[in-house]
C-alpha cells in the first residue's frame, strides 16, 4: 500500500492554486489501483508533457488522478488546464516585463520582440507561405451551426480539451486588466511585403506545401490511415501510440486505436467516428502537407465541405471489404458525395487509396474492378486521369503507406510494384498562390485569445497578411488590428495566399467576430450579396429544382437560406452556350444559370435577409463557388457570376 494526500473533498473544477494541493490528508491505495493510476498517469503525461516541461509534478498529478476517480477525460482536462494557466501566467508576465522595458528602452515595436524577431527570421526562411496551420491553444469554438449534428468546430485545433477550459471559463480575461496594450505596427510597406512573399516562395525550392482533405464514406478507415501514416513517418511517437492502444482498448475500442491519433474528442472517441475536421501536419520528403481529416457520416457534410473548402488536393479512402465498398459507392454513399463535392470546391487532384485489402486478402482483381469503377465516374466527376492515382493500402497493418517490405507485405508485393502512398502525396502540385490580390481570409473558426485579443483560423484565398495591419471584418462595419499570426504553430511576422493561418486580433470585440465572416484590407472590401447571378451543375437529384425552390447556400464554412429566384437558363456542358431560356425546371446533370436570393433566418429578427460577402469566381475563384443543398442532400455546385446587391 502506499500513502497519498486525499483531495477528494477538492473540486476538480476550482482553479487549483499550490496551497490547495498541500491542503490534503492522506488515503490507502490497492495495488489494482495503483496500477491503473500508473496507466493514467501516463496518459496525462502524453499531454502535459514531462515534469520539468509542464511544471506539474508526479505527486500533484497522482492526487489529482485519483481525486478523479480515474476519470481520465477529467483528469486530462484539469491537467491541461493547469499547464495551460501556468504557462498564461508565465507569458502574461514576460509581456508585462518586456513591454516595461521597451518604454523604457523605446527600442522594438511591440510584436518584435526578440523571440518572435528571431522567429520570423527562421521562418522567412523556411517559408511561411502556403504552410501549414497552426492548432491553436485557446479555443472557444462556438459554432451553433443550424444544419448539421455537429456540435463544434474543430478546425484549429478546438478539441474537448478546449471547450471545457473556456467553459470553466479559465482563461486571461479572469485575470485583473493590466495597462491597455499598444496596437501592434507593420514591419513591411505592401510593396515590399510581396516582395518578400514572392521571394519566400521561390525560395521554398521542392518543400512545397499543399493541404490535402482526407475523404470517404463512413468508416472507409480515413483516421486509421492519418493516425497509422502519422506515427510511420516519426509525427506520432511510440508514447503516444502506446497510450491509445491502451486506452481506446479500456473501452473496448481497440479497432480505433490509429484513428485517436486524430479523432480527440471525448464524443468521436466514444463513437468512434469522425465528427468534425481534425488539423495535423505532414511532412513527405519533398512536400509539408496540412492535413484535414474529415467526417464520413452524412451527417456531418457541412464540416467536411468547410474542410474541403480549405484544400488543394483530396486522398480519398475507399473499403476494398466485400460489399463495403459497393455501399459507400452506391448512391446515398459518401464516396460519391464527397468527390462531387470536392471537384465543385476547386479540387481538381485527388489520391484514392484502396483500404483494407487485408480483408479480401489482397485480391489483385478486387483492386482492379474496383479501380474500374472509380475512373468513370471520376472522369465524369470532373477530375483529369493524370490527376488521378491508385494505391492499394491496409492502414491498420501500414502496408504500402511509407513502404510494403515485411512478411505483412508479401502478398502485396507480388503483384504491386508500384509507388506508395507517400510517394504519391509526395508528387502532389501545389496550387498557384494569388499573392498580390486582394487579401481574403474567410474565418473557418473563432477562438479566445490571449488578454483582449481574439483568435480567428482559416485559409488565405488571397493576398498577404501581416502583423500591424488592420483588416476589415465583413460582413459588418467592425476592424481589428493582426496583433499575431501563427502558421503551423510558429509565430510569423506575415503570411501569404494558399496558407492555413491562426491570427490573433486586438481592438475588435469578440461578438462580431463569426464563422464565415472575411478579413479584408478597409480599402479593398469584399463585396456583399444577398442576390447573385451563378452558373451550377445540378447533382443526382430525384426532385428537380423549380424557380421559388427553397435551399441552404454554403460558402465557404458559412451556410444560409436562399431561395432559387429564377431559372435563367440551361447550358452546353461542353460549350458553355445557352441552350433554353427560362425552363420550367432542372433535373440532374443540367448546367444551368439561375438567380439566387438569401432569406432572412429566425435569429436575424428581421424580414431583410443579412448579405454575405461573395466574389465573382472571375474575380477570385476561392471566393466565388458556392454549394446549393436541400434536405440534407447537395443538390448543386456553382459559381458566381454577378452580384446584384
Ligand atoms: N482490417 C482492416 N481494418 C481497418 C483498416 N483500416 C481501418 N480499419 C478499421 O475500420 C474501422 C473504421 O476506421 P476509421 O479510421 O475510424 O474510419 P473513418 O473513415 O475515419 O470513419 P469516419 O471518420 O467516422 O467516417 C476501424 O474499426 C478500423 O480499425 C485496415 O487496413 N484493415
Amino acid at each position: 500500500m502506499s500513502r497519498h494526500r486525499d483531495f477528494r473533498n477538492l473540486n476538480i473544477n476550482d482553479e487549483l492554486d499550490d496551497d490547495a494541493l498541500s491542503d490534503g490528508g492522506e488515503y490507502d491505495i490497492s495495488p489494482e489501483d495503483e496500477a491503473r493510476l500508473v496507466d493514467a498517469l501516463d496518459q496525462v503525461r502524453n499531454i502535459v508533457g514531462d515534469e520539468g516541461e509542464s511544471g506539474i509534478s508526479d505527486a500533484d498529478l497522482r492526487d489529482v488522478l485519483w481525486d478523479a476517480h480515474f476519470d481520465v477525460h477529467s483528469t486530462v482536462n484539469w491537467a491541461f488546464d493547469e499547464k495551460e494557466r501556468r504557462k498564461q501566467a508565465k507569458e502574461r508576465k514576460a509581456a508585462r516585463e518586456r513591454e516595461k522595458a521597451q518604454k523604457k528602452a523605446g527600442a522594438l515595436p511591440s510584436h518584435m520582440t526578440k523571440s518572435n524577431v528571431a522567429s520570423a527570421a527562421t521562418s522567412r526562411a523556411g517559408s511561411p507561405v502556403g504552410s501549414p496551420m497552426k492548432v491553436a491553444k485557446k479555443a472557444v469554438g462556438a459554432s451553433d451551426k443550424a444544419s448539421g449534428a455537429s456540435t463544434s468546430r474543430r478546425g484549429a485545433g478546438t478539441d474537448q480539451r478546449q471547450l471545457d477550459m473556456a467553459a470553466m471559463n479559465l482563461g486571461p480575461t479572469d485575470e485583473p486588466e493590466g495597462p491597455p496594450e499598444e496596437a501592434p505596427k507593420m514591419s513591411f510597406a505592401r510593396e515590399k511585403l510581396l516582395e518578400e512573399a514572392k521571394k519566400a516562395l521561390e525560395e521554398s525550392g521542392d518543400k512545397k506545401a499543399v493541404s490535402l482533405v482526407v475523404i470517404g464514406h463512413v468508416d472507409a478507415g480515413k483516421s486509421t490511415l492519418m493516425g497509422r501514416l502519422m506515427y510511420d513517418l516519426g509525427k506520432m511517437d511510440e508514447k503516444t501510440r502506446t497510450a491509445n492502444e491502451r486506452s481506446s482498448s479500456k473501452i473496448g475500442k481497440s479497432s480505433f486505436s490509429w484513428a485517436w491519433g486524430l479523432d480527440g474528442t471525448v464524443e468521436e472517441r466514444e463513437r468512434g467516428m469522425t465528427m468534425d475536421i481534425a488539423l495535423q501536419t505532414l511532412t513527405t520528403p519533398r512536400r509539408q502537407i496540412t492535413i484535414l481529416d474529415a467526417p464520413g457520416h452524412k451527417d456531418f457534410i457541412p464540416n467536411m465541405i468547410s474542410g474541403a473548402s480549405q484544400a488543394d488536393c483530396a486522398l480519398l479512402v475507399v473499403d476494398a471489404s466485400t460489399g463495403e465498398f459497393e455501399a459507400g459507392f452506391d448512391r446515398g454513399g459518401q464516396t460519391r458525395e464527397h468527390l462531387v463535392l470536392v471537384r465543385s470546391l476547386g479540387v481538381s487532384q485527388v489520391v484514392v487509396a484502396i483500404n483494407k485489402l487485408d480483408m479480401v486478402q489482397w485480391d489483385q482483381d478486387r483492386y482492379e474492378h474496383i479501380c474500374e469503377l472509380l475512373r468513370p465516374f471520376l472522369i465524369h466527376s470532373g477530375f483529369h486521369p493524370s490527376k488521378t492515382k491508385f494505391v492499394p493500402v491496409a492502414a491498420m497493418q501500414g502496408i504500402n503507406l511509407v513502404h510494403r517490405t515485411g512478411e505483412n507485405g508479401n502478398m502485396l508485393r507480388q503483384w504491386y510494384k508500384g509507388p506508395t502512398l507517400v510517394d504519391l502525396l509526395d508528387e502532389l502540385e501545389p496550387p498557384a498562390r494569388e499573392i498580390a490580390a486582394p487579401l481574403r481570409i474567410p474565418i473557418a473558426n473563432v477562438f479566445k485569445g490571449q488578454g483582449s485579443s481574439s483568435g480567428v483560423s482559416g485559409r488565405i484565398c488571397a493576398g498577404v497578411v501581416q502583423v500591424g495591419e488592420k483588416l476589415q471584418i465583413l460582413p459588418g462595419d467592425e476592424t481589428a488590428v493582426v496583433k499575431q499570426i501563427f502558421v503551423e504553430e510558429e509565430p510569423v511576422p506575415w503570411a501569404a495566399s494558399g496558407s492555413n493561418v491562426t491570427v490573433y486580433l486586438t481592438g475588435v470585440d469578440p461578438v462580431n467576430l463569426n464563422i464565415g465572416n472575411v478579413l479584408c484590407p478597409p480599402d479593398q472590401p469584399v463585396p456583399l450579396a444577398t442576390t447573385f447571378t451563378a452558373r451550377i451543375i445540378v447533382f443526382d437529384i430525384q426532385v428537380p429544382i423549380t424557380s421559388g425552390a427553397s435551399v441552404e447556400l454554403f460558402h465557404h464554412s458559412r451556410d444560409v437560406p436562399a431561395t432559387v429566384t429564377k431559372l435563367l437558363a440551361t447550358i452546353d456542358r461542353a460549350s458553355g452556350e445557352s441552350v433554353k431560356k427560362n425552363p420550367r425546371v432542372l433535373t440532374k446533370g443540367i448546367a444551368a444559370e439561375v438567380q439566387l436570393s438569401l432569406r432572412s433566418t429566425a435569429t436575424a429578427g428581421s424580414s431583410i435577409a443579412r448579405p454575405i460577402p461573395l466574389e465573382p469566381f472571375a474575380v477570385n475563384k476561392d471566393m466565388g463557388r458556392v454549394l446549393i443543398r436541400r434536405g440534407g442532400e447537395t443538390i448543386a455546385a456553382g459559381v458566381v457570376l454577378e452580384i446584384f446587391g
